[in-house]
């Protein structure tokens, strides 16, 4: 498994969706950390401008690393393992509808589900898990016992 040597990780929202306020755009990005950060020691600072080891973008279709997205539904959104350059980066698929409420798809959501990926988590089979392959809404803490014990794994 590839992980993070340092605990103290940056990113960046290099561009914004249409469909959200930057605000909200903003606050569902820091809420989706501080998710994985309340159970390991990782602190994120969050950059302006450069180069930061979670680059974070709203793109469609074909742009530029060989892994295109589809349009609407399908696949949501993707994140590189932990690395250099392209390694941590989310891209999240703007033909999506992306939302702060319970209707399709709730971007806090799906963004803990991808920093679970940049950090080194893959997928799991269990359904409650926020890293169960499958999207599924559901109100508060979106972390289960497995999701704590494969990260604490990585970064105890
Ligand atoms: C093979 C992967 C690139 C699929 C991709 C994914 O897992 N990204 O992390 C993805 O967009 N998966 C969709 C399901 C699909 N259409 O394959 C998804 O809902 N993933 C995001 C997600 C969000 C929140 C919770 C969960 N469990 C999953
Ligand atoms: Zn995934």
């Amino acid at each position: 498994r590839t992980k993070w040597l340092s605990t103290n990780l940056t990113f960046r929202i290099v561009n914004y969706t249409p469909d959200l306020k930057k605000s909200e755009v903003d606050r569902a990005i820091r809420k989706a950390f501080n998710v994985w950060s309340r159970v390991t020691p990782l602190v994120f600072e969050k950059l302006y401008k450069g180069n930061a080891d979670i680059m974070i973008s709203f793109v469609s279709k074909e742009h530029g690393d060989n892994n295109p997205f589809d349009g609407p539904e399908g696949l949501l959104a993707h994140a590189y393992a932990p690395g250099k350059n392209l390694g941590g980066d989310v891209h999240f698929d703007d033909d999506e509808r992306w939302t702060s409420d319970s209707t399709e798809y709730n971007l806090f959501l799906v963004a803990a589900h991808e920093f679970g990926h940049a950090l080194g988590l893959s997928h799991s089979t269990d359904p409650g898990a926020l890293m169960h392959p499958m999207y599924s809404y559901n109100q508060g803490y979106p972390l289960s016992e497995l999701d704590v014990h494969e990260i604490q794994a990585l970064y105890g």
